[in-house]
């Protein structure tokens, strides 16, 4: 057995692990990485890139259709063998080789292994080979080793061999019939990747779609689903999924479904099972229950950051916190001063107040802070302002009966809106501007001076500004 010290262990090599250990080599301190799979993690071979790859052609023909002039110039249906070959591309054929050298090039040093915590600051890797290294950390273990699909307890489902996210993100194949269990962000985006392959989708949702967002967001969704021959069953139980031959049987209690795969999106679960938890008087399987530095409660070595914290499931939001985490571990090894003031350069305050969030289904669906269920929940004054995108100029610009609704929910009492969703074609690129005025806090009557350029969709900035009434002046009615 090998013995080994650094300053910093991370454990996990996704998008966050890879980004803590970043800045903390930027910082001045030594970081080993430690990867049971492939450096890149979940989001750049399984879920984020591969999922948007097959997304993309779909959006772009649906595009295409809508626009006169160009809707004639398309003949055919997607080549769904070239989708799956620039996926292939986009997932470097799930060969990590291009971000290894990315990490050698940052100076991180990765150990290939599953590593799990032995001790106090201890990690302890088994290679491939069953050969163990005990690393022991100066300053910190950080643990960014992400979430699992979560597969509920239906009888019959686990031996129905049911597609994970994993193998419809991976699939090279389409099934004549695909049936979904799920209602929430990979039951819609995966449905309508495969619908637009010619799969018969079959969505199975427990309650409605998007659950979490504006319920609007979740209405509309169905709508356009049902009038583009996706099958959507809301409010359906599940009591039995048995494999016969090639297809699946579901028993709900909207009848027998038959499909020839079941996609199981039922959420995620800690990727904490096997990590040695239990050494450090923590639960196996748990989440880690992080403060808004991301360092475990209880711990003054040990962080948790990315999905295996729960506080946001998204790439970009466990990015951000692995900014502060590699930064405020550098600071507390350093002797620095450690900024946890809320908004400061070591915590992630933007976790609790605008997570934005892309779900690249058809319609998009963009979102980022609170509901105005949320908002009211909070106890804020809340006005809710809802305006038809299809009115705007640039949207009828962009194709043909634009549909699509945008929201912001306004804190009475600031004058600043606390969140935004926005449901139509193209509406990914809004969500930036609700997210920088909302951690900004920026000022109802100072938004009025941050024009839109005519004619773009983002035009719906003004018309919420123009409904909500310009503070400080009158009109005569
Ligand atoms: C289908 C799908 C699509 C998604 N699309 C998006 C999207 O478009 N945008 C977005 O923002 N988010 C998306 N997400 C969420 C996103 O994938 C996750 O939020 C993100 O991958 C979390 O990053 P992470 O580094 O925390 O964990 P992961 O990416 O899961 O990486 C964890 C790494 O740790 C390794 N590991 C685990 N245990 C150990 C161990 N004991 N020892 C060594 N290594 C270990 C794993 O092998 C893995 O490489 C999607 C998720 C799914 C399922
Ligand atoms: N574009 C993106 O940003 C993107 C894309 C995909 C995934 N993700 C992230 O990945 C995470 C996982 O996505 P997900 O869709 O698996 O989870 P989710 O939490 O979004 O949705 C889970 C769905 O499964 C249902 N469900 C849960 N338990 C069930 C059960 N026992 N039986 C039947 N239905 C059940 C829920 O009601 C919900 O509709 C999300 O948190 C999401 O943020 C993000």
């Amino acid at each position: 057995m090998n013995r080994r010290e650094t300053d910093v262990i991370v454990i996990g090599a996704g998008p966050v692990g890879e980004n803590v250990a970043d800045r903390v080599v930027q910082g001045g301190l030594e970081a080993i990485i430690i990867e049971a799979e492939l450096v890149g993690g979940e989001c750049s071979y399984w879920a984020c890139d591969p999922s948007k790859a097959l997304l993309r052609p779909g959006q772009v023909l649906e595009a295409a259709r809508a626009v006169p002039g160009v809707a004639s110039a398309i003949t055919g249906t997607l080549d769904v063998d070239a989708v799956f070959a620039r996926r292939d591309a986009i997932t470097d054929g799930w060969s990590d080789t291009g971000q290894v050298a990315w990490l050698n090039g940052a100076g991180i040093e990765l150990m290939r292994g599953r590593g799990r915590l032995s001790g106090e600051r201890e990690v302890t890797v088994t290679d491939a080979d069953g050969k163990q290294t005990v690393i022991t950390a100066r300053h910190a273990v950080a643990v960014a080793t992400g979430s699992v699909a979560a597969i509920p307890g239906i009888p019959g489902l686990a031996e129905a061999k049911p597609w994970s996210s994993r193998d419809a993100t991976s699939a090279h194949e389409v099934p004549p019939r695909l049936a979904v269990i799920g209602g929430g962000v990979v039951a819609t985006e995966m449905a309508t990747a495969f619908a637009s392959f010619g799969s018969e989708v079959t969505i199975l949702a427990r309650h409605g779609l998007l659950g979490g967002t504006e319920e609007f967001a979740g209405t509309m969704l169905v709508e356009n689903f049902r009038a583009n021959g996706i099958t959507v069953h809301t409010d359906t139980s599940i009591s039995r999924v048995d494999r016969d031959g090639d297809q699946v049987v579901i028993q709900t209690n909207a009848g027998e479904i038959i499909a020839d795969e079941v996609l199981v999106a039922t959420g995620r679960a800690a990727a904490t099972s096997d990590l040695g938890l239990d050494n450090v008087g923590l639960t196996p399987g748990a989440w880690l229950d992080v403060d808004d530095t991301l360092r475990v409660h209880g711990f003054d070595w040990l962080y948790g950051v990315g999905d295996v914290n729960h506080r946001a499931l998204l790439t970009h939001q466990g990015k951000y916190q692995a900014r502060a985490a590699g930064d405020v571990i550098v600071a507390r090894a350093t002797g620095r001063r450690v900024s946890d003031a809320a908004w400061g350069a070591h915590v992630a305050t933007a976790d609790h107040l605008a997570v934005p969030q892309v779900v690249f289904t058809s319609p998009e669906v963009a979102s980022v802070g609170l509901t105005a269920a949320q908002a009211t929940a909070r106890g804020l004054e809340v006005r809710v302002i809802d305006y038809e995108l299809g009115h705007i100029a640039g949207a009828a610009l962009q194709r043909e009966h634009y549909q699509g609704r945008a929201r912001v929910i306004i804190d009475e009492t600031r004058q600043v809106i606390v969140g935004a969703t926005f449901v139509g074609p193209d509406v990914a690129e809004l969500v930036q501007a609700a997210t920088m005025a909302i951690v900004g806090e920026i000022p109802l009557d100072r938004l009025w001076h941050a024009v839109p350029a005519f004619p773009t969709v983002s035009e719906v900035w003004l018309r919420f500004l123009e409904a909500y009434g310009r503070p400080g002046v009158r009109h005569r009615v």
